[in-house]
């Protein structure tokens, strides 16, 4: 493994165990993203994914890293090379993408952010692990088998560690931890959609507090 994709799994690594949760949130209107990330912090969610699934998601990301404190902001969805630069440039400070591709994991090489592919199968783990990913996004965790299937990982591959995203609920992230593999779980389930519309930032804080909790 390269000396630079290690210094950057580590930085992954730091933003995984800054709590149990990740959040994966879809901005839709940028007026939402500064009070929904000032909500997710206060109640103790540090690290928040801006998916790039909607127009504004970049200019969200700038707006969160502008004003927002105390948060690892990431940029997730990363579908293109191009992507990579795009989120540095806006203020994301890791990347992440809901699998991975040659040409994604050599813009990745290339880009100073730090990188959390995804996998769904050993044989995409192992090829990840080749690459000096040992962080990796079990994606989507519930549909691809669930618990069961990424406790059976575990034993065969020790070494690399896992952010279930994908299906995950605050009364399952409990057995997803417990897992040896897994060191946080990442979800959406923080930032509903009829709470976000309606500005009810109060209400994501408490779910958001919720989360920060599980263990
Ligand atoms: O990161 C990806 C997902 O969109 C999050 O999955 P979820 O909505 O099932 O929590
Ligand atoms: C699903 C996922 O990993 C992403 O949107 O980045």
């Amino acid at each position: 493994m390269s000396d630079a994709i290690a210094g950057k799994q580590a930085s992954v690594e730091r933003v995984l165990r800054l709590g149990p949760v990740v959040a994966v949130v879809v901005v839709r209107e940028l007026a939402h993203a500064v009070p929904l990330a000032r909500a997710l912090v206060a109640g103790g969610v540090k690290a928040v994914e801006v998916t790039l699934r909607t127009p504004v998601a970049l200019d969200a990301i700038r707006a969160i890293a502008a004003e927002v404190e105390g948060v690892a902001l990431g940029a997730g969805t990363l579908l293109a090379p191009r992507d990579f630069d795009a989120a540095l440039a806006a203020g994301a400070t890791f990347a992440v993408s809901p699998g991975s591709s040659p040409l994604l994991l050599d813009a990745a090489d290339d880009s100073a952010l730090p990188y959390l592919p995804g996998a769904a199968t050993a044989t995409e783990a192992m090829t990840l692990a080749e690459r000096g990913y040992r962080w990796q996004k079990f994606f989507p965790a519930v549909p691809a088998g669930g618990v069961e299937y990424l406790k059976s990982l575990a034993s065969p591959l020790p070494g690399i560690g896992f952010c279930a995203t994908g299906g995950v609920s605050a009364s399952a992230t409990p057995a997803w931890l417990a897992l040896p593999n897994v060191v946080a779980v990442g979800g959406s389930w923080l930032t509903p959609h009829d709470l976000v519309a309606a500005g009810n930032w109060p209400a994501i804080a408490a779910l958001a507090r919720e989360a920060a909790a599980l263990r």
